[in-house]
């Protein structure tokens, strides 16, 4: 006797779990890179995205697009290093003082589908917070976004797509110093010290020259709503192109708790070309 056969239809590129990764199907996030330098707006601009494809109000779980800082993968500071930054004269604006390895680790998980954990980062006492960390859940559309995103060839090679936030530097001093004040710890005078001694400099040396590798570059941040809403546009049409091709792509196949021989394969007679090999529709 046969048993009943239920069809479902899996994807052609899902490798994992029956094609599912924790209940989402498994498929390479679309992963978007966003530069600028220090409060070019990168954060808001990302948040405007979100916002724009619906997606603030959305258990973190649940998300389709979710946003990474790379602030999150500066490097642990050795003691002296802690004192140097204590007295702001660490250069936290250099790529010596990221991560490297584990930024392009984690956003290869990421493109492979995997659920990844990221600590948060403390601005205050320049250090991550293994107490508090970020579970982040397949989704869509990945926004990664820091000053130097574009900067280390191994992880600009990842992104899909590379926006990069261009806002003048007064505007953007004009907004660091009550930024920095208000929710970072610093005081007036360490703002502007550091400013001057690491941030402008390093903006000018390693940040900006990576304007170049951008495919979009997007003039006034945040306030550029035009651009934002193009953007947003072109995401929409990449997430719909790739549920299309994905639909096509779709084979039926039997339950993996369901052994049969292929000849009595009701599934088997549908896709078949004789070889007991499941075949894509035309
Ligand atoms: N278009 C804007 N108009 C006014 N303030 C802004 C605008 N964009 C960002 N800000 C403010 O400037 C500061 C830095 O912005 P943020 O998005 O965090 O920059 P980044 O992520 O590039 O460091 C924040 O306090 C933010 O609220
Ligand atoms: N302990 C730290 C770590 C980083 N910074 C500054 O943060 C800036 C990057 O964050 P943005 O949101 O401004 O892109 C960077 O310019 C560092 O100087 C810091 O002050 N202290």
């Amino acid at each position: 006797l046969l048993p009943t056969l239920t069809k479902r239809t899996i994807k052609m590129c899902d490798t994992k779990l029956n094609g599912k990764i924790n209940g989402v199907d498994g498929k390479a996030p679309f992963l978007i890179g966003v530069s600028g330098g220090t409060a070019s707006g990168k954060s808001t601009v990302c948040k405007r995205i979100m916002e724009k494809l619906g997606q603030v109000d959305v258990d973190h779980t649940q998300r389709q697009v979710v946003c990474i800082s790379q602030d999150c993968f500066y490097r642990d500071l050795t003691p002296s290093e802690i004192l140097k930054a204590e007295r702001g004269l660490f250069n936290f604006d250099h790529p010596d003082a990221f991560n490297e390895k584990l930024m392009k680790e984690t956003l290869m998980d990421i493109l492979a589908g995997k659920i990844v954990h990221i600590p948060t980062y403390d601005y205050k006492n320049h250090s991550l917070r293994r107490d508090e960390i970020l579970t982040i859940y397949p989704a869509d559309v990945v926004l990664f976004e820091g000053i130097l995103v574009f900067y280390f060839p191994e992880v600009r090679k990842l992104f899909h797509m590379k926006l990069f936030v261009d806002t003048d530097s007064d505007t953007r001093l004009a907004r660091r110093v009550p930024r920095d004040i208000n929710e970072r710890g610093r005081d007036l005078e360490q703002v502007l010290n550091q400013y001057m001694n690491f941030v402008k400099p390093a903006f000018e040396e390693f940040c900006s020259p990576t304007k170049k590798f951008a495919d979009v570059i997007i003039p006034r941040g945040a306030d550029n709503t035009v651009a934002i809403d193009l953007i947003v546009q072109h995401i929409r049409e990449i997430l719909n192109n790739r549920q299309r091709n994905s639909e096509e792509r779709t084979i039926e196949v039997v339950p993996a708790a369901v052994t049969l021989t292929p000849t009595h394969s009701p599934a088997k007679r549908a896709n078949s070309g004789g070889d007991g090999q499941f075949k894509r529709p035309h």
